[in-house]
């Protein structure tokens, strides 16, 4: 089975090249204005508050046993969005071919995520569609695998992945897209400082500078991002869906 650089020539050119394959950031994904419309169609009465952040788990939260019950997406999230993620063939490969879940999470300045992986109830990738305002998300190596000593002594071995430097950043902008899958939803982990500013930004130390749609901004800012309300947008395949469950909600008129 090829994997999803191979099937994915025109995302070539957005690949987050200092990283473990594959990361792939897309800025100005959406427009100005179709973030505004999405951001305003989120309910405002759906959010569950946890201590960091609120989120809403769209259509819903996964059962127990990481089961989705069916339901359609609502149109905000599926236009322009979906389309555009068909486009690109970004869920081709994955069991549904196209998303079925999103996880909604605003982050204020000052808000974050704990470092952690994705984790098997989903194919392996995700689709963040990032709204509102910038932020890092740092990407991890996973602690446990014989740690990080034991990893440098494989990398040396076979000559992979010596190029890589993680831990590193990526710098997320509003409006932009971060495409995660492969080794990066395997082998890595994710999480989002919970600080006010990220400082320090640049060529050396944002692994996604080259792809940015506005480095200048960031550049005349002294390499300071303060940070405004973020949210962003985590589309999904989550691979066991019930239907039967669906159809009883449907028949309360729960669509
Ligand atoms: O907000 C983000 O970009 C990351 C969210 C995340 O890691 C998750 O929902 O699993
Ligand atoms: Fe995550």
């Amino acid at each position: 089975m090829p994997n999803f650089g191979e099937c994915h020539e025109g995302l070539e050119a957005f690949r987050i090249a200092g990283l473990p394959p594959d990361f792939y950031y897309i800025p100005n994904f959406v427009s100005v204005e179709e973030e505004a419309s999405i951001l305003q169609k989120i309910p405002a009465n759906r959010w569950t508050h946890l201590t960091h952040r609120r989120l809403q788990a769209i259509p819903s939260t996964l059962t127990k046993t990481n089961t989705l019950l069916a339901a359609p997406l609502p149109t905000y999230l599926v236009t322009p969005v979906v389309s555009r993620f068909k486009d690109l063939g970004i869920f081709d490969q994955t069991p549904h071919q196209q998303p079925n879940h999103v996880l909604v999470n605003e982050y204020r300045a000052g808000e974050g995520i704990m470092p952690h992986e994705d984790g098997d109830a989903y194919a392996p990738v995700v689709a963040t569609v990032s709204l509102g305002a910038a932020l890092c998300l740092d990407v991890l190596p996973k602690p446990g695998d014989g740690g990080e000593k034991e990893k440098d002594k494989e990398n040396e071995q076979d000559g992979e992945c010596d190029e890589y430097k993680v831990p590193m950043r990526i710098l997320q902008e509003p409006r932009s897209l971060l495409i995660t899958t492969g080794t990066a939803y395997r082998a890595l982990m994710h999480g989002i400082a919970a600080i006010e500013v990220d400082e320090d930004l640049g060529m050396d130390t944002v692994a996604n500078w080259d792809l940015l749609g506005d480095r200048r901004a960031v550049e005349e800012a002294g390499g300071r991002n303060v940070r405004g309300t973020r949210v962003s947008l985590t589309y999904r395949d989550v691979l066991k869906v019930s239907s039967a469950a669906s159809k009883v909600l449907g028949g309360l008129g729960r669509r």
